[in-house]
């Protein structure tokens, strides 16, 4: 078969080309209910032709014929609708599946780009707007297909010239269609915009709701959903109006048929060039015509709307960023990672960012990262993770540049705790050993004690099968923070990144975790973002980043002795402990 993915008019093929065989099967259960039910009127006209005669056995037989047809068509339509819906759900649980699967071989830059609400989106309301015209809509369409030709077949056979009189005013049908269709197409784009802007605004909304009610933004925020929400409501009317043309329309054009039908056939029938069974027939051949091709109208809406859906699903799929590598086994060195930066520089447009920037790390390193709000600190740790790639220069690990090659073997020794811990909507244990899922009972309250949680999960109900709400609502921020750190902990990773990762922990428990943390840490290479300076005192040697370059890098011992902003910083904080020491 020729390459219809390129077709603008196939569009769909793509999606339906690896099921053609049971498409192909509907389309036969579609031929078999067309043909059987385009037949019924047919022998509905000899039978009253048959009665005319006052033929009574001829009759019975034609009425025995009309209802074998009818019950055979109602047989073809059963398989008809299982057939092609069923395949249209397919289709579509296909395409939502494939959707998932391509957002999470995204990287990192991707959903820098992205907005969460406009993506669900496309998940929700597009693709189910190609599932109606893959399934109800393409079914349709077959119907009239196959209905045409028979019931066209059969009309011309009994009068080709009254066939060609109730016909012509379906040409007119099809150039209605067609402008309804263009412009149906038009406000279906709209209107997929302004579901996703809504979409977006209430995911938002609803994700900061907290933020929302304290700033006490609910009244301006109710509004501005207004407006995104009139805009799509007045979208959707003009698209109803659009859509009701279709109805109105081929119902007009239906009765001047029907018109055409009583004034010619009847002047035919008045002169003995037809009988009065061939105007029944003819009469039921138009019935069954006029469903079809009423619901082309509806079905060449579906597909409008679908292709202005898989055209934003398109968007996303041609995404510019290459997928990450794919997750395979691997089996890790037992020592901890060596990692080097060289000329490393990510800049945004507005010159914010990181480097160029050198750096070395031996195995079994601990470095701490030190640096004003917006230093640089945090794509520093995004770029060793290897989250991040760099615009200019590379990273090593092991001496190997990080490439697509490798990246997954980075990640499998990685332990990465960012700011923001993230927690899924499940029990406390799934989010410790989720990294981890072999991890024994043992092991994670070895981890729980670490991270100093261990009393708290002997209070909490249920222990380690409580579960933590979404986002971990259920926990305070140092308590999830210190899940988070326990998650990444129990993979006993070759490096550690900890971005700030205790930064709502009380001072009194971030020293006693570190202190744990420095026992339980025999096999990796630690890289802490931090602001205070006590935390970066338990590391080797500090890094001082300013507008993402490397000011200073020293032990920190050092570095207090030198003047700078670690010096300053020491001096501060020591007297704010003092005072605290002095207050208590
Ligand atoms: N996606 C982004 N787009 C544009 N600018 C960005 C982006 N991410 C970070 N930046 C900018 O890069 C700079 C460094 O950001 P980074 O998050 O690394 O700072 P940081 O040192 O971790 O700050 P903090 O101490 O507040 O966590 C900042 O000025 C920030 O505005």
């Amino acid at each position: 078969m020729a390459d219809l993915s390129e077709s603008k008019l196939f569009w769909w093929w793509p999606l339906m080309a690896r099921h053609r065989r049971t498409l192909y099967w509907g389309l036969v259960a579609t031929v078999w209910c067309s043909v059987a039910a385009s037949v019924v009127p047919y022998w509905s006209g000899r039978a009253v032709h048959a009665l005319e005669r006052q033929d009574w056995h001829g009759s019975r037989v034609f009425l025995g014929w009309m209802l074998a047809f009818t019950a055979a068509a109602g047989i073809g339509r059963y398989l008809m609708r299982n057939t092609l819906i069923g395949l249209s759900r397919d289709v579509e649980r296909e395409q939502r599946e494939s959707l998932y699967d391509f957002l999470l071989s995204r990287p990192f830059s991707f959903y820098e780009r992205q907005r969460v609400g406009d993506l669900m989106s496309r998940v929700g309301d597009d693709v189910g707007t190609v599932r109606m015209a893959t399934g109800p809509g393409l079914m349709s369409f077959l119907q009239v297909l196959s209905i045409l030709p028979v019931t066209l077949g059969l009309m011309f056979n009994t009068s080709w010239r009254l066939t060609v009189a109730v016909m012509l005013p379906f040409s007119f049908l099809a150039l209605g269609f067609y402008i309804i269709g263009k412009w149906s197409h038009m406000v279906q784009q709209k209107l997929q915009l302004a579901f996703s802007a809504l979409s977006t605004y209430s995911h938002e909304t609803i994700s900061g709701e907290r933020v929302v009610q304290a700033f006490g933004l609910e009244e301006a925020r109710v509004a501005q959903f207004a407006t995104l929400s009139y805009r799509h409501a007045s979208l959707s009317m003009k698209q109803s109006v659009i859509f009701s043309a279709y109805a109105p329309l081929s119902a007009f054009i239906s009765g001047v048929s029907a018109l055409v039908l009583v004034a010619y056939g009847g002047s035919l029938v008045v002169k003995g060039t037809l009988n009065l069974g061939d105007l029944t027939a003819f009469t039921g051949f138009l019935v069954a015509l006029a469903w079809p091709m009423m619901s082309l109208g509806w079905s060449a809406n579906l597909f409008q709307r679908a292709k202005a859906g898989q055209e934003r699903l398109d968007q996303v799929f041609r995404s510019p960023e290459a997928p990450l590598p794919s997750a395979e086994a691997i089996t890790l060195p037992e020592v901890p990672a060596a990692l080097a930066l060289e000329g490393v520089n990510h800049r945004f447009e507005t010159g914010r960012g990181l480097g160029p920037l050198d750096l070395a790390l031996a195995p079994g390193d601990s470095l701490a990262v030190v640096g004003g709000i917006g230093s640089g600190k945090t794509l520093l740790l995004q770029t060793l993770a290897g989250l991040r790639e760099p615009q200019a220069g590379r990273m090593l690990v092991d001496g190997e540049p990080l490439s697509d090659a490798t990246l997954r073997r980075h990640w499998a020794g990685l332990g990465w705790v960012p700011q923001e811990a993230f927690l899924f909507s499940d029990t406390l244990r799934m989010n410790l050993a989720m990294g981890r899922p072999e991890a024994t009972e043992e092991e994670i309250w070895e981890i729980a004690r670490v991270v100093a949680m261990d009393e708290l999960i002997h209070r909490l109900p249920d222990g380690l099968d409580t579960v933590v709400g979404e986002r971990g609502v259920a926990l305070s921020g140092g308590e999830r923070q210190r899940t988070a750190l326990a998650r990444a902990l129990l993979r006993r990773p070759r490096l550690l990144l900890l971005d700030d990762a205790l930064s709502a922990v009380d001072a009194e428990t971030e020293s006693r975790i570190l202190e744990n943390l420095r026992t339980f840490l025999g096999k990796s290479t630690l890289v802490l973002a931090t602001h205070r300076v006590f935390v970066a005192e338990t590391c080797a040697r500090v890094l001082v980043l300013e507008e993402g370059r490397m000011i200073q890098l020293d032990t920190p011992e050092a570095l207090a002795a030198q003047p700078g902003l670690f010096a300053r910083l020491k001096r501060l904080q020591s007297l704010e402990r003092e005072l605290v020491k002095g207050a208590g």
